[in-house]
């Protein structure tokens, strides 16, 4: 019998989310034997401490949520052999479709219980943990920006909107890059680390990048302002890494960067901090429950 225990963020989703999630459930109990135990949180962090004390004893531990409360319970389950499965009830919900999993939650439920458990790395940002990705200047000002009502009201809609200050502000920040001590220098618009391929959940920024390489894929986006952004974004769709002034594309095991000025921080869609930083791959540390059909990088 499987012995899980289900992290909910009661504050992601909507009523009819959280109604297939309590089906979701009874049809572990009922058709799998499985004792499944529901806990909510309260408040950020949680799900971490959570996760820990749940993994002594359980065997799969989901994250019921978006993709924060799914990094919130990785964290608490990384170098443990309890692994880790999700629900959709977020508002991007990016490690989800980088899984192929059903949006529905009932539906993806239905496929874990059919899942099969792989090992993947994971990524470090100082002392915290990243499944997906973390994100340095650009993306981790407008994260800072979008509020859990603001996403509640417009969805991924309130990502464009709060980008617009936010890129009308942008200007290049003179930073130094350490990829595993080859020094990469300029003024950063937005550095990329990941883990993943697929970013907010439409675009394959780092699109090299494997789960199981024990590599983190980084990429540079360099310029002076936002005017950069069109030319850097058409280098990206057209896979114009190392053609395209100001745009590079390389794996490393360990990222260190500093800058002029502190740059925000986002692991996984939460922001977290600003530079300098260290980022590192944990390989191969974290058991993951995916879909039967899913294969991993
Ligand atoms: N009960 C709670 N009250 C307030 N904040 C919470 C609670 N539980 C979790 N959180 C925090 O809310 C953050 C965002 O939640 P979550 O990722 O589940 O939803 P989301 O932001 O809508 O989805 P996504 O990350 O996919 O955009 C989490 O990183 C976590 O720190």
């Amino acid at each position: 019998m499987k012995r899980v225990t289900v992290i909910l963020n009661p504050n992601a989703g909507n009523a009819h989310q959280r109604r297939a999630i309590a089906q979701g459930i009874t049809e572990w109990r009922s058709n799998q034997g499985w004792q499944v135990r529901l806990r909510e949180t309260r408040k950020a962090g949680d799900a971490t401490s959570f996760a820990r004390e749940e993994a002594k004893r359980n065997d799969l531990i989901v994250a019921a949520g978006g993709d924060g409360t799914i990094n919130e319970v990785m964290n608490g389950l990384v170098g443990t052999d309890t692994a880790l499965g999700a629900l959709p009830v977020g508002t991007g919900n990016v490690w989800v479709r980088e899984l192929q999993q059903s949006l529905n939650p009932l539906h993806a439920a239905r496929q874990l219980a059919d899942g099969h458990v792989e090992l993947v790395d994971v990524g470090q940002a100082n002392e915290r943990y990243f499944l997906l990705m973390a994100g340095v200047g650009l993306d981790a000002a407008i994260t800072r920006e979008v509020h859990s009502a603001d996403k509640k009201r417009l969805g991924r809609l309130a990502y464009v909107i709060k980008s617009l200050p936010v890129l009308w502000r942008l200007r290049g920040t003179r930073t130094r890059i350490s990829l595993d001590g080859q020094p990469l220098k300029g003024n950063a618009l937005f550095v990329l680390i990941s883990n993943s391929r697929l970013y907010g959940g439409v675009l394959n920024i780092a699109y090299r990048a494997a789960m199981r390489d024990g590599m983190l894929d980084v990429c540079t986006m360099m310029g002076d302002s936002a005017l950069d952004a069109p030319k850097l974004l058409a280098g990206i769709l057209f896979r114009g890494y190392g053609v395209i002034q100001g745009l590079e594309y390389v794996q490393a095991r360990e990222i260190e960067i500093a800058c002029s000025k502190p740059l925000p921080i986002q692991v996984d869609g939460d922001a977290i901090g600003t530079t300098p930083m260290t980022f590192r791959v944990v390989p191969q540390t974290l058991r993951v429950l995916l879909p039967r059909t899913t294969e991993i990088n």
